[in-house]
């Protein structure tokens, strides 16, 4: 019985699905859960890469952990699977959408235990030679309640990650040749292709932001074009509701030197 069934589907990524799985140990009557990433042999390349850089980023708690890989028969074509730590509690996204919902703002004690929470993750990413480079809400997973209701958070898809040593950058010299998500990226990215830690530390102040206001940075309602156009040439508005602490915090993300 000790074999990994999954059950589910949690969601789908370009390389493939998500599945919610269990493990039955027949020793003794316990059962372990796991949300397994799975491709077909053929499109294999961004999971493969997702768990060699997994494996490197083992014992940060803030940094979703992978406990195994191996390659299934489904249907007759090879799948490869990669395990994961499941996350009861969805994404990021889904959290700040729900506050939305209930019209229960999240509090700035709330969005600074998680602020803390993700640069305690990307310090840890950076000391091990990695750039994320598609940190947003949807890529930030949410477990069980920690302390007085607040949520343990995560940094998940590596897919996209970028190896650089210290002091170094990934630069494409291209314009409009960004990585991550647009909404997230920053406007060095955009106008040269230039990939540095910053990156990260910039999508973390996009993110920050949308926790405390419930919205995105950026007016994304128009054309891909007019989004690469205000990235390229504007600030983002820092929102006046929020305290001096929180104003000076998203000025420091945002400035071009800043780093993980
Ligand atoms: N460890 C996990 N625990 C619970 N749910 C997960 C886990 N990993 C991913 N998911 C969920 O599975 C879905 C797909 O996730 P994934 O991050 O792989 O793809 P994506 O970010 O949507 O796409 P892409 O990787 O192509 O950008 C999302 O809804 C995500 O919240």
């Amino acid at each position: 019985m000790d074999k990994w069934m999954k059950l589910f589907l949690l969601g789908a990524g370009s390389y493939g699905n998500v599945y919610y799985a269990v493990k039955f140990h027949s020793s003794s009557l316990s059962a372990e859960v796991a949300a397994v990433k799975c491709s077909d042999y053929h499109r294999t390349n961004s999971l493969e890469l997702e768990a060699k850089i997994l494996t490197t980023l083992k014992g940060c708690p803030n940094v979703i952990q992978s406990f195994e890989s191996s390659v299934s028969m489904a249907n007759g074509i090879p799948t490869y699977n990669l395990f994961l730590e499941y996350a009861c509690g969805g994404s990021l996204h889904d959290l700040i959408i729900n506050s939305k919902k209930g019209m229960m703002k999240m509090s700035e004690l709330e969005v600074g235990f998680y602020a803390y929470q993700l640069l305690n993750g990307i310090q840890h990413v950076h000391k091990k030679g990695w750039i994320h480079c598609d940190i947003k809400p949807a890529n930030i997973l949410v477990f069980d309640n920690e302390r007085g209701g607040m949520h343990k958070l995560k940094l998940a898809d590596f897919g996209l990650s970028l190896r650089v040593d210290d002091g170094m950058a990934y630069m494409t010299g291209r314009p409009l040749s960004n990585r991550g998500t647009l909404l997230y990226a920053p406007q060095e990215s955009l106008t040269c292709g230039y990939h540095s830690k910053a990156y990260d530390i910039w999508s973390i102040g996009c993110t920050v932001a949308e926790m405390m206001t419930g919205s995105r940075v950026w007016n994304s309602r128009g054309t891909k074009e007019y989004l690469e156009w205000q990235i390229m040439n504007k600030y983002p508005v820092i929102p006046s509701i929020v305290s001096e602490n929180a104003k000076d915090f998203l000025h420091r993300n945002s400035r071009e030197d800043s780093q993980g």
